[in-house]
C-alpha cells in the first residue's frame, strides 16, 4: 500500500506559499527519485511525509489513512548531516537503540563496528556516524525510507557500500524509498522513476 501526499501545500512565510496542490506516491517496493533546483523544497517535502510537519493544506496518507499520531513512525527520514540527527550527548549504544536494537549481523552488515558503540557522536567521521542513523531508521516498524542527500557527503566507496546495504534491506522487506539528491548519476543508477520539481 502507498505513501502518499495529496494536494500537499506548505509555507514558512504566511505570506508565500513554498508549494501548492503538490501530489506524490510511493509505492511498496518503489524506488522514487526527487530532483529540483536547489530551496525549491524537496527536504520539507520529506518532512511532510515523515511526519515532522504538518502541510499547510492537504494530507499524508499511509494505506490511505494518516500517519500514526504516536510510537515509531512507519516512515522514517534520513537527513544529509547525521550530526544534526543525533544528541551529542549521549553514546551511540543508546542513539541506536532510539530506534530500534538491530543485533550483531545486522550491524556488522551495515559496518558498524562494536567498539564504537561506546562512543558519543563527536568521536566519529561523518561516514561512521551516518551508518548509525541508517540502521537506526530501519527498524522493523519502518515501510517507507526518505533518503535525503543521504549520502551526499560521503566519498564513493563508502557511498557505494551504504546504498548496496539499504537496497539489499529494502528489497528484502519490500520498503518504498524516497531518494532526495543533486547527483543525476546515482537517482538514475537507484530510481525506476524520478520526480523533478520545476
Ligand atoms: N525552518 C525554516 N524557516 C524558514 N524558511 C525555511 C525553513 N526551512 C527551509 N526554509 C526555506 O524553505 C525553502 C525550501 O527549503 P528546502 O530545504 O525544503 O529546499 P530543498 O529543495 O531541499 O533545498 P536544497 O536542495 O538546497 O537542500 C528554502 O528557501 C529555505 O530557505
Amino acid at each position: 500500500m502507498p505513501l502518499e501526499g495529496r494536494k500537499l501545500a506548505f509555507r514558512y512565510d504566511r505570506d508565500r506559499w513554498l508549494f501548492r496542490g503538490f501530489d506524490i506516491r510511493v509505492d511498496e517496493g518503489e524506488i522514487v527519485g526527487l530532483a529540483g533546483p536547489s530551496g525549491w523544497g524537496k527536504t520539507t517535502i520529506g518532512r511532510l511525509l515523515a511526519g515532522y510537519d504538518k502541510p499547510g493544506e492537504g494530507e499524508v496518507l499511509l494505506d490511505g489513512k494518516p500517519l500514526p499520531p504516536q510510537g515509531c513512525c512507519p516512515v522514517q527520514l534520513v537527513f544529509q548531516h547525521p550530526e544534526k540527527a543525533v544528541n551529542p550527548r549521549m553514546r551511540m549504544r543508546r542513539i541506536l537503540s532510539e530506534g530500534w536494537k538491530p543485533d550483531p549481523a545486522f550491524r556488522a552488515a551495515i559496518g558498524i563496528a562494536d567498539e564504537w558503540l561506546e562512543r558519543f557522536p563527536g568521536e566519529l567521521s561523518g561516514g561512521e556516524l551516518q551508518r548509525f542513523c541508517i540502521a537506526r531508521a530501519l527498524g522493523p516498524q519502518t515501510r517507507y525510507l526518505i533518503a535525503d542527500e543521504m549520502t551526499t557527503m560521503l566519498d564513493a566507496v563508502t557511498q557505494a557500500q551504504l546504498w548496496r546495504f539499504v537496497l539489499d534491506v529494502a528489497a528484502e522487506r519490500r520498503l518504498g524509498l524516497l531518494v532526495v539528491s543533486h547527483e543525476r548519476k546515482l537517482l538514475e543508477r537507484l530510481c525506476s522513476r524520478v520526480i523533478e520539481l520545476q
